[in-house]
């Protein structure tokens, strides 16, 4: 089995998120709080409250799971067209693989990382939505002191089932999404590359950056729900499932609310997934 895609997949993933990780910390804070008027506004109460740092909030976990989560997408994804094609990674410009297969490949990818990330997302998002400034002398802690703390607290809370709490709504936005986020870029590449090249930087970013926006969106209702049935053990609230916590999200704030987030996760999905590609391209390129 291949094991550049693993590692290439891996730094891709980690450069993607340092970019993208003040953008999805304001995604996150829409969707599970409504305290908010909107992306400014969110914005500006962060950066008041709790300055430049409130951003980073709860990135130090992802950077050490991205290792895991980003190479098992890309490298599952990768070594599944080799079983359904026969092509490894070099040979697939001059033997292009069927959109079928792109899918599939997609999916199985999507489907494999959601039981590595859903824990560490489960973290990030708990983490996220910590408003408090740092720490003051006399101003109360915040409810977890960082992602270890977190982790112990909710299974000491909430059993070690809690680290899964969203992993359902995880599945279910990541199995289908990622066949046509994989799609989306293969089929752009192919337009504005003419047969049997590798596509141009500017191809690869665009058609990354693109995968990204079309993905997300349409992922961003699940993903509301899952950001939702993390928070729910926090704040002590049952659901009985993915399809109560979307009914009941529809009865208080109406249809809307599968579209929060929509905007913010658009602007972070460009320039993250057009590095997270191009990254990736470049190295398996330059490791031959
Ligand atoms: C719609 N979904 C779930 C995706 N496209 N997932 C791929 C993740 C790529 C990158 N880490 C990101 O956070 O955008």
């Amino acid at each position: 089995m291949p094991v550049e895609e693993f590692v290439a997949g891996w730094i891709s993933g980690a450069l993607g998120l340092v970019l993208g990780h003040p953008f999805d910390t304001v995604k996150v804070r829409l969707q599970t709080q409504t305290t908010y008027r909107g992306i400014f506004d969110c914005v500006v109460k962060t950066y008041r409250h709790e300055s430049l740092l409130g951003f980073f909030k709860g990135m130090s976990f992802p950077i050490a799971s991205i290792a895991v989560v980003n190479s098992v997408l890309f490298g599952v994804y990768s070594n599944t067209l080799l079983a359904l094609t026969a092509t490894s990674h070099r040979e697939r410009r001059a033997q292009p693989p069927s959109y079928a297969h792109v899918f599939l490949a997609g999916c199985t990818g999507g489907f494999m990382q959601v039981y590595c990330l859903a824990p560490f997302d489960l973290i990030k998002v708990r983490l996220q939505n910590q408003t408090e400034p740092r720490a003051r002398p006399g101003s109360p802690p915040p409810r977890y002191r960082g992602p270890v703390h977190c982790a112990v607290s909710i299974c000491q809370e909430e059993g070690p089932r809690g680290l899964f709490r969203g992993a359902w709504a995880l599945m279910l936005r990541d199995t289908p999404t990622l066949g046509i986020y994989f799609v989306t870029y293969e089929w752009l590449c192919r337009q504005s590359t003419p047969e049997g090249q590798s596509p141009s930087s500017a191809s690869v970013l665009v058609a990354g950056g693109f995968a990204g926006i079309l993905s997300w969106a349409v992922a961003t209702p699940l993903d509301v729900i899952k950001s939702r049935m993390q928070m729910a053990g926090l704040k002590h609230r049952v659901y009985r499932g993915v399809l109560d916590c979307m009914a009941s999200s529809v009865r208080q704030e109406g249809l809307g609310v599968f579209f929060r987030g929509l905007t913010i996760n658009s602007a972070r999905a460009f320039p993250v997934n057009a590095v997270i590609f191009l990254s990736y391209e470049y190295l398996l390129r330059w490791w031959g």
